[in-house]
């Protein structure tokens, strides 16, 4: 039996030129010392918008009495999660959740975002408000979608992230679920450390579920 975690990353990759929320910062990494022209290392400036690709959403940034990243448990981005297919439900509504019962606490849903975004994708499926109550009713706690939002690019009243407020769920946006089959796993998703921010990129995997926890085992010699 191999020793090593399968890890498998559902995070959208930040190359040069990945397209932002429209009017919003644009993403870059600047090169800044560089070592072929006579610096002891190389480095790079960072420039981002809090929402760029794979990111949550701190409660802050829907309301203003809403929490700030650094107060949401990171619990709520750890832990059994369960991935859902919903192509073809534009906006994502509670149908999907039909007939489903004992749902682990996140829910990543896969709407059939591509791995890369050329531009940025402006038709997207949204999550209704129903959908939102009837997870929240069903005991989840962390919705994560494939998309750039979990409202439509126009809506300006936000009624999707009104409903995550109104419920106290946590949202987590712009996953890549192209290449995850649907089913159970562990998720482990970690956002940048930012204090006092509406928001950050996240670094999110999934682990196999039900993963043995590798012991030494008496009389084994370890390979
Ligand atoms: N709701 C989107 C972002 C968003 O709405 C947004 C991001 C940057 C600049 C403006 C935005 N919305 C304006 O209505 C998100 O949560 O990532
Ligand atoms: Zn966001
Ligand atoms: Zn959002």
């Amino acid at each position: 039996m191999s020793l090593q975690t399968a890890v498998q990353d559902i995070s959208r990759a930040l190359t040069p030129g990945h397209p932002n929320w429209p009017g919003d910062a644009p993403f870059s990494v600047t090169p800044a010392a560089r070592i072929e022209t006579g610096d002891s290392v190389n480095t790079g400036v960072l420039s981002t918008s809090t929402h760029t690709g794979t990111h949550v959403d701190a409660p802050w940034h829907y309301s203003d009495g809403g929490s700030r990243l650094e107060s949401v448990p990171l619990e709520v981005y750890v832990g059994p999660c369960l991935v859902l297919d919903v192509r073809g439900h534009n906006p994502v509504g509670p149908e999907v959740l039909d007939g489903l019962e004992g749902l682990p606490e996140r829910l990543l849903l896969y709407t059939g975002q591509p791995a890369h975004w050329e531009n940025f994708p402006e038709d997207f499926a949204a999550l209704t408000p129903d959908f939102v109550r009837r997870a929240a009713g069903l005991g989840v706690r962390l919705v994560g979608t494939d998309c750039p939002s979990v409202d439509p690019l126009t809506s300006k009243t936000l009624e999707g992230h009104a409903a995550f407020w109104e419920t106290g769920m946590y949202i987590l946006e712009g996953l890549n679920l192209s290449a995850t089959a649907p089913g159970h796993y562990g998720l482990v998703c970690l956002p940048m450390p930012l204090v006092g921010v509406d928001g950050a990129p996240a670094r999110a995997v999934l682990l196999p579920q039900d993963q043995p926890v590798q012991q030494d085992q008496p009389g084994r010699e370890r390979t």
